[in-house]
Parts: C-alpha cells; structure tokens; sequence
C-alpha cells in the first residue's frame, strides 16, 4: 500500500530560526494520526506547509505520489485535501443546511452568486451530510444560534462535502467541552473507519489523542522526537521530559491518559 501522505525532509525557517526542521513522515490510507507536542512545537507551521498556506524553506510533500510542494491551496485543496481549522468558518447569516449546499456548490464548480435557485441545489446531498454528522435536525437553524460543538460538526460535514480522501484537522476539539470533545473524535474515527479516508491532526487534548488516533507524532522546538503507538509514545523517555511541568500528557487525576 503507497501512501497518501508522503513529507520528507520538511524544513520552514522565520528569521533564521527553525519553526520546522528536516520532518518526515507517511500517512496511509485510513490511519488518523495525531501531530502533537508544546506551544510553538511548529504543528501549525506544519500545517500549512501541507495545505499551501506557507512555501517551505526545504523538503518536498507528495500527495498520491504526486510533488505538491508550494502548490497554492486551492490546487492542493482540488487534489482531495480537506481542512478544518481551530476557529469555525461557516457563513453566520446562512442556515446550516446551507452552509453545506454552499460548499457542496463550490465542490461542483458552480457559482453561488449567480444561480438564483442556489438554496435548492444539493439540497439532499447536504442533508445527508449533516446527517452523517449528526446534525440533520438542525440543518433549517440558522448558524449564528448554533452551540459551539454544533458548529464544529458543522464545519467537519463541510469539510466532507468535497469529499476528500485526506483531511487535515487543526485542532478540531480546541474550545469544547470534554464530553463534546470525545463525542467528535469518535464521529472522525467512525468517518475514518467507515469512508476509508486518511486524517492528520493536531490536539492538544491527550485523552482525545491516546484514544482515537493510530498513530502520534510528537514534534518539540520543530523536530519530531518520537513517533508511534499510544503505548509507545506514552513509554518514550524524552517525550516525557518535553511534556514534564506541562503536565498535559497525563490526566489531571493523575492516571494515564
Ligand atoms: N509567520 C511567522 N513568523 C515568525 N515566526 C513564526 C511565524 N509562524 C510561526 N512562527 C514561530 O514558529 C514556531 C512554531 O509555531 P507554530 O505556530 O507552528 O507552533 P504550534 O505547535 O502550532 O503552536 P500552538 O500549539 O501554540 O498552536 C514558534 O516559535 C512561532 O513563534
């Protein structure tokens, strides 16, 4: 099996300092892998070197075998690259059903603006996202009313509606409530499991991590310092020392995460 995801040697510097320095890594098709590690490791530099949004200073990334590297997003996001981000983009004017009928008119290469009939268009399709995502009974409410964790669903069935076969997921729990947190992760896993599709995140909520993801990258000051299993990564000695005083790898309780 080749992978979808292929980075090597991914280096971006600002000023001469190193935010991301020679990392490199596979992602295959149906693992959801978590990129972890402290405020200012370099994830979301990462990130958007993956997604376009910043050219690297070095290395190269292949998508499907395909050299993507500096590609503008919106190529990148065309070859099957969804994204969803740590704040929620949805049109607050709109109702959630059309925020996804939007996007799903965008993934068609239609024009919003100038189609008079839009708010029919994808209609079902956009139903079945949201209910796949749990948010069928909402999809009439209008955005701005919706709960914070209903936004975040929201923003995973938009991401959806262009059906990507990678998806990139910055944070997808930051600002819920820990029952919501867990209530999204299982919803990805399950879009992993059941869609076959391969996600990249970044959390810094450890449960959510040692539970859903099959696989984890720890990134310190820009390097990856260990990669592998939960159980690995929880045994990994110098992980440990990068997390010691932050105390975040472990639950508040004090039993593992
Ligand atoms: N545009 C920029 N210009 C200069 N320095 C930057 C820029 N973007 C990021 N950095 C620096 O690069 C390093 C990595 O930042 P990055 O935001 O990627 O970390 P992170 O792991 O995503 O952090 P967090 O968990 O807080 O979101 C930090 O030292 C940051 O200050």
């Amino acid at each position: 099996m080749s992978p979808v995801l292929k980075v090597e040697h991914l280096s971006k510097s600002f000023d001469g300092v190193d935010a991301v320095k020679d990392v490199s890594f596979d992602l295959m098709p149906g693992e959801l892998k978590a990129l972890i590690g402290p405020n200012g490791a370099g994830k979301s530099t990462c990130f958007n070197m993956l997604m376009g949004q910043l050219k690297p200073s070095s290395g190269e990334v292949f998508l499907r075998g395909k050299p993507v590297t500096g590609l503008p997003p919106r190529r990148i996001w065309r070859m099957g690259v969804g994204r969803t981000f740590q704040i929620t983009g949805t049109y607050q004017s709109m109702t959630v059903a059309e925020n996804v009928q939007m996007a799903l008119i965008s993934h068609h290469r239609r024009l919003f603006a100038v189609i008079p009939y839009a708010y029919r268009l994808y209609r079902d399709e956009a139903l079945a996202l949201l209910e796949l995502v749990g948010m069928a009974d909402q999809a009439d409410r209008a955005c701005s009313i919706l709960a914070y964790g209903d936004l975040k669903r929201l923003e995973l069935a938009i991401a959806l509606s262009h059906r990507p076969g990678l998806l990139l997921m910055d944070e997808p729990t930051a600002g819920m409530a820990p029952r919501e947190r867990a209530a999204l992760m299982q919803l990805t896993a399950d879009i992993v499991r059941d869609r076959g599709i391969s996600v990249l995140f970044t959390e810094h909520d450890m449960d959510v991590v040692f539970t859903h993801a099959h696989h984890i990258m720890v990134l310190n000051r820009g390097e990856l310092i260990a990669a592998g299993t939960a159980a690995e990564i929880r045994a990994d000695e110098r992980v440990q020392q990068v997390y010691l005083g932050g105390g975040t790898l472990f639950s508040r309780d004090g039993r593992d995460a």
